[in-house]
């Protein structure tokens, strides 16, 4: 056995051994293994069970509804695949947010174990949900996936129901559900990371929509605007 062979061996069977401060020289390769299938094992915990079924639970009710409702509200002839709102940055984003998780399951297993906040998230995600899927009933043919940049006959300014509270109750209710999917995974990384990358894409999308929100309604959406807050944190 080399040096460094011995050197991992010690360390490996030190961090195993249940006897305290007895060193144990064993086969480092096997030690490896164990240490390996070990933390392999903490992957199946009911932790993990529990906070990736919840993940995928989210991701499954989340796209599926909103390609449900759109075909409700709009018909199938003017609904296809991008109402189920998968680009391919955010397959990318959610790819990392299940690396991130695995990556500290294995490597930090106890981060995964502060239950009051990943079920903090948990409530984040439905409270997301209903607001922005209140939005959607709300709003009806007014809410499309793509921003309108010309006006059609049925497009009415809502100011009702949850717009009443916030002009944009769909944008607000997916920056509470993205973050808290990230939360309740107990991913400290993601939940910055998805936090900063939803605010600024909704700080670039609603000045732009809102041009022509303004175009189509003009003073009624002035005066709407200036009552009402944008639901989105700082974006007035
Ligand atoms: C993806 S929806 C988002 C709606 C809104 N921004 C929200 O977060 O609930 C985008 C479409 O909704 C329309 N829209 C946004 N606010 C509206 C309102 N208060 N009344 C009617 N249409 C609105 C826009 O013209 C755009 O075509």
């Amino acid at each position: 056995m080399s040096f460094l062979e011995r050197k991992i061996s010690v360390l490996i069977s030190e961090s195993f051994s249940p006897f305290s401060g007895t060193v144990k020289l064993v086969n480092w390769k096997q030690s490896l293994v164990e240490f390996l299938s070990t933390k392999m094992a903490l992957v199946l915990t009911y932790t993990a069970a529990r906070q990736l079924s919840q993940m995928l639970l989210a991701l499954a009710f989340f796209h599926g509804s909103e390609y449900l409702l759109a075909l409700v509200i709009h018909g199938i002839s003017n609904v296809n695949l991008a109402s189920l709102l998968i680009s391919n940055h955010y397959i990318l984003a959610m790819i990392l947010s299940f690396l991130e998780y695995f990556v500290e399951i294995l490597l930090v297993p106890e981060l995964k174990e502060h239950w009051w906040v990943s079920n903090m998230g948990l409530a984040l995600v439905v409270i997301g949900e209903i607001i922005r899927k209140l939005a959607i009933i709300t709003a009806g043919r007014s809410f499309t996936h793509l921003i309108r940049t010309s006006h059609v006959e049925h497009h009415k300014l809502v100011t009702h129901g949850i717009y009443k509270f916030v002009r944009h109750p769909g944008y607000c209710g997916f920056l509470i559900w993205a973050v808290g999917t990230q939360i309740m995974l107990c991913n400290p990384l993601s939940t910055i990371a998805f936090a900063y990358v939803v605010w600024r894409f909704f700080a670039q999308r609603i000045p732009y929509e809102e041009y022509f929100l303004r175009r189509f309604f003009g003073p009624q959406y002035e005066e709407y605007a200036r009552r009402v807050h944008s639901g989105v944190p700082f974006i007035r």
